[in-house]
């Protein structure tokens, strides 16, 4: 069966889009999700997003994301990619309203605003601080983690914990270029501390409005952004007294513009979505 796909990218983390509307269920399975995401033996991407309506006491012009990651887990949201679905769904020529649509997502209601310059601004909720939430063993249940010592590596890091819908673990560093990533970020993914796993952002503070970070993604690895990273990581920031709420995180792919807004406790992310390419996918 040949299935229609498009594939974009916001600031290089790349997924493969699928208008999924017709059904109520992903129509690929995870383990075609994997093949699909094959950097060799597929199209190539950090995961795959499908379209959904949205639940049939939802209103009209509301939606659904589901996205597995690059190894077939599904997590709760992704930052980039409701950008990239923002786009899709504008390429596809469905109507926003007031320049906005209503996704749901597994961290709850997510309104991305295509704005005039071609960037899409998302409203990303608040954040969940206390540890039980995010969840992580460390600390107390009911309280936020924050620049707490992880031992990972026969090497004591401060850490700090956030969850977006997602789990995210913070960590400064002097010099984040200077991170074994790939060695390191898959010990902090499966490290006991963490029962859902964790995605783990190395964060240098170049002033109090720019970060530069690295990540390491659960279920994807090293990838060239991750938007619900850089709100965790300026909640981090803000948490430690290190940046201001309004900073630009700077990716390997590219910035992306963070605000954590005092009076909603809301954050705004800003960046860019793009088309790569679009084709059909012959499954199995
Ligand atoms: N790249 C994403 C996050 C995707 C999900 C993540 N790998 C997880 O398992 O939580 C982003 O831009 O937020």
């Amino acid at each position: 069966m040949a299935i229609a796909f498009s594939k974009y990218h916001g600031l290089g983390n790349d997924f493969v889009l699928i208008d999924n509307r017709h059904s109520p269920q992903p129509i690929l399975t995870p383990e075609l999700a994997v093949q699909w995401c094959d950097r060799h033996f597929g199209i190539g991407a950090d995961g795959v997003i499908f379209l959904l309506k949205a639940d049939h006491n939802a209103e009209n012009n509301e939606y659904r994301m589901r996205i597995f990651n690059s190894d077939g887990s599904e997590p709760e949201m992704c930052g980039n990619g409701i950008r990239c679905l923002a786009k899709f769904m504008q390429d596809l020529g469905i109507a926003t309203v007031a320049g906005k649509y209503q996704i749901h997502t597994g961290a709850g209601l997510i309104v991305p605003q295509m704005d005039n310059d071609g960037q899409v601004t998302v409203d990303m909720g608040r954040p969940f601080l206390p540890a039980a939430e995010i969840p992580t063993t460390l600390g107390q249940p009911d309280q936020p983690v924050v620049n707490m010592p992880l031992s990972v590596d026969g090497r004591t890091w401060n850490v700090t914990t956030v969850s977006m819908g997602n789990p995210h673990c913070i960590t400064f560093v002097d010099d984040v270029a200077h991170i074994a990533l790939a060695e390191v970020g898959v010990l902090f993914e499966h490290h006991q501390a963490f029962p859902k796993r964790t995605n783990t952002e190395f964060v240098e503070v170049v002033s109090r409005d720019y970060l530069k970070m690295r990540v390491w993604e659960r279920g994807a690895g090293i990838t060239l952004a991750c938007g619900t990273g850089a709100c965790a990581t300026v909640v981090a920031g803000v948490l430690n007294n290190l940046c201001d709420r309004r900073c630009t995180v700077n990716l390997p792919g590219g910035d992306l513009l963070i605000e954590w807004v005092a009076d909603s406790d809301r954050l705004l992310m800003t960046g860019p979505a793009q088309l790569v390419f679009a084709g059909t996918y012959s499954a199995g």
